[in-house]
């Protein structure tokens, strides 16, 4: 199955679901990934590939190694091996070996082409697609990186059959956020249906890739309408941040930062409890988290000024209006946040 996403500038790729298969490049070719990935799935993919020169840059595996030092080491490889501008990066793993690969390559002399294959749920159904690379630094998330889109993305659901079981609920929570924010139909069939089905989870790919697909093929930089995507990460981010990236995986962050968020919308008459109840009841089947201990509000509120959403310091807000719907704001006055934060400081 394919899901093609055609962008402002009227540049395409696919988004391939399915097993994959056999692949010729005639160019050098960099597949990046980590010692996880590729002790259980290296073989597979290396079994696919046809190259004119094929080699492998291994990267250590972690949220905390997203970072530029991690980069340089990729771009040294790439220098090594001497790829020029015809050359190709693979990344192969999860949202951090995407973000990182296609960081590398935005900036690999002036920008190479890439290629997606994601192996976690939370990278097929959201980060894989799209164009949105980078790195963390001190400061916060994403906070240094590019548009660069891959040439395509491929998706096989095999890969999923090695995930361990938290990895699996930060993906969910990334689907629940496509349902919530644009699609209440799929968000009833998430609370009907259990993802843990090898056929229900190949629907919820394909529903969430289609989602995004239609989100980022009409605002691929995040003018607008893609700030909905960014639904439970205004807080998620600052989570990962204060918890040195070390104690929530990004899906469990934005799980939590959904249910804040659902508070906020409560709490200004854009959804009601039953709604945002509703919510939290799809994400604790999976076991996501919707509890965090605040430890200060005022703190906790500092840090959305660094969030890329806020312009001339106003602060930008992805409430939910019910479900299936949402309202993008900067119109929340500051007592209202901290009123919902401080809920959080128990
Ligand atoms: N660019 C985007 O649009 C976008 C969207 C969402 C998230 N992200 C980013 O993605 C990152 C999170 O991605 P993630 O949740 O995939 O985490 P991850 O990349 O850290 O992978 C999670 C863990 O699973 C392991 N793993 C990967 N595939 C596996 C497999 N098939 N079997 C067993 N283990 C496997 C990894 O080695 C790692 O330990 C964050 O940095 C987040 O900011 C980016
Ligand atoms: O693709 C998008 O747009 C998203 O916001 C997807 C998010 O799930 C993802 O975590 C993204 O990396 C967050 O972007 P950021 O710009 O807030 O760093
Ligand atoms: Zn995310």
């Amino acid at each position: 199955m394919i899901v093609n996403i055609t962008l402002p500038d009227n540049t395409s790729y696919d988004i391939t679901i399915d097993s994959l298969k056999k692949m010729a490049f005639d160019r050098k070719v960099v597949v990046v990934t980590n010692p996880t990935i590729s002790g259980f799935h290296l073989d597979y993919l290396i079994d696919k590939l046809d190259a004119k020169e094929l080699s492998v840059v291994t990267i250590p595996d972690g949220e905390k190694y997203k970072n530029m030092s991690t980069i340089e080491s990729i771009l040294a490889h790439c220098f090594e091996h001497k790829l020029n501008r015809s050359s190709l990066l693979i990344a192969f793993g999860g949202g951090v070996i995407g973000d990182m690969t296609g960081f590398a390559a935005s900036i690999y002399q002036r920008g190479i082409d890439f290629i997606q294959i994601p192996t976690t749920l939370l990278s097929q159904v959201d980060a894989s697609v799209g164009g949105k690379t980078g790195i963390n630094n001190k400061y916060g998330k994403n906070l240094v990186g590019a548009f660069h889109q891959p040439i395509a993305v491929y998706i096989d659901p095999y890969f999923l059959s090695t995930l361990p079981k938290r990895e699996f609920g930060a993906g969910v929570a990334e689907i629940v956020k496509m349902a919530v924010t644009f699609n209440k139909e799929f968000f009833n069939w998430l609370e009907e249906n259990d993802l843990n089905s090898e056929e229900n989870i190949k629907i919820a790919i394909k529903k969430s890739v289609e989602t995004k697909a239609w989100v980022v093929s009409q605002d691929e930089k995040e003018k607008g309408l893609r700030a909905a995507l960014n639904y439970g990460h205004t807080f998620g981010h600052v989570i990962e941040n204060e918890t040195n990236y070390n104690t929530y995986l990004h899906g469990e962050a934005v799980g939590i930062g959904m249910v804040m968020a659902n508070e906020l919308a409560v709490k200004v008459g854009l959804m009601s409890e039953d709604e945002a109840f509703r919510v939290k009841k799809v994400l604790e089947k999976y076991d996501i988290p919707t509890k965090y201990k605040i430890k200060d509000v005022e703190d906790f509120y500092e840090h959305f000024f660094l969030d890329k959403k806020s312009l001339d310091n106003r602060i930008k807000f992805i409430v939910p209006k019910g479900i299936g719907d949402c309202e993008i704001t900067d119109k929340i006055s500051k007592d209202i946040v901290i009123e919902v934060l401080k809920g959080f400081l128990k």
